[in-house]
């Protein structure tokens, strides 16, 4: 039976976002060339307000980045009332070359709760939310090729498989307790409270408030927060003047440390 294929993901510096696309076209190239995906990019709150549910019709490409090891904690309501009803759903997580730790067996664990068959996982990398440096511009072609070839492998399975396994997915049940960054002493540190700072060269575009999924920088004035801060790096990353920043020490710190300790390239790894 044809399939409709769903691409949907929270991508505040559009890493997920390519690798989510690339495989949601793949599939349905391979699958049934002309269809076209409906997608739900739901980065922005707005979009998290709308109930989404699916069929038993429906191939789900569900991407989220890695937050401290972990499905960020800002969207399990959202996700976990997406309805599954029977469809079929590919998990896939990015994260910037440290860990995806339990964030990918998380994200499973949620579609199957909702009434999703999960046929396949994937964790990607993707450039750091905090770095310029830390997996610079990934996904690179290479990831982007791994990517395509994933897709076709679940296409063959969709195919080839009359009664089509589900997939076992990497990480600990129960999972582990959130990453912490830890300050020179070894301490654990939270950086929750950390938000970003304004300088000069702003020119009050007000592409910040337009790209925070939070909702949170102020429209009247850019400089002020009016709720809370994720540290995704969409209004750092995006700001065409280089005005928003982090300085926070603590927050410097670990963002440092992550570029020393993590430099040496991870492949993605996809579970079928
Ligand atoms: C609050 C926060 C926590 C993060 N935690 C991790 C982590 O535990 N491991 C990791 O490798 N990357 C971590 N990252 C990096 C992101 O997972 C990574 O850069 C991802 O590609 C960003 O996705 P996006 O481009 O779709 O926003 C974290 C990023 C943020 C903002």
């Amino acid at each position: 039976m044809a399939k409709a294929i769903n691409a949907m993901y929270f991508s505040p510096t559009e890493t997920t976002k390519k690798v989510v696309l690339r495989i949601a076209e793949n599939i349905s190239e391979s699958m049934q060339s002309g269809t076209t995906i409906k997608t739900i990019d739901f980065t922005l709150p707005d979009v998290r307000k709308e109930p989404v549910s699916f069929t038993k019709d429906d191939i789900l490409v569900l991407g989220i980045p890695v937050y401290a090891g972990r499905v960020p904690n800002i969207l399990l309501n959202y996700l976990s009332s997406i309805k599954g009803n029977d469809s079929l759903a590919i998990a896939v997580v990015l994260y910037g070359n440290r860990n995806y730790d339990d964030a990918l067996i998380e994200l499973n664990d949620i579609l199957v709760l909702n009434g999703f068959k999960v046929v396949a996982g994937g964790a990607f990398i993707g450039e750091h939310s905090f770095s310029k440096i830390l997996a610079k511009d990934r996904p690179d072609e290479k990831d982007m090729a791994i990517a395509t070839n994933f897709a076709g492998q679940i296409s063959t399975k969709l195919k080839t498989q009359d009664d089509i396994r589900t997939v076992n997915v990497k990480g600990n049940s129960p999972y582990r307790s959130y990453y912490k960054p830890k300050n020179k002493e070894g301490q654990p540190v939270d950086i929750r409270k950390v938000t970003p700072k304004t300088n000069s060269d702003c020119t009050d575009c007000k592409i910040c408030v337009s790209v925070c999924p939070m909702g949170s920088i102020d429209y009247e004035d850019v400089f002020k927060l009016n709720g809370i801060c994720i540290k995704c790096g969409a209004c750092i990353k995006k700001c065409p003047a280089h005005a928003k920043y982090y300085d926070s020490e603590d927050y410097l710190r670990h963002k440092y440390e992550l570029e020393i300790e993590f430099a040496s390239r991870r492949e993605p790894e996809l579970f079928l």
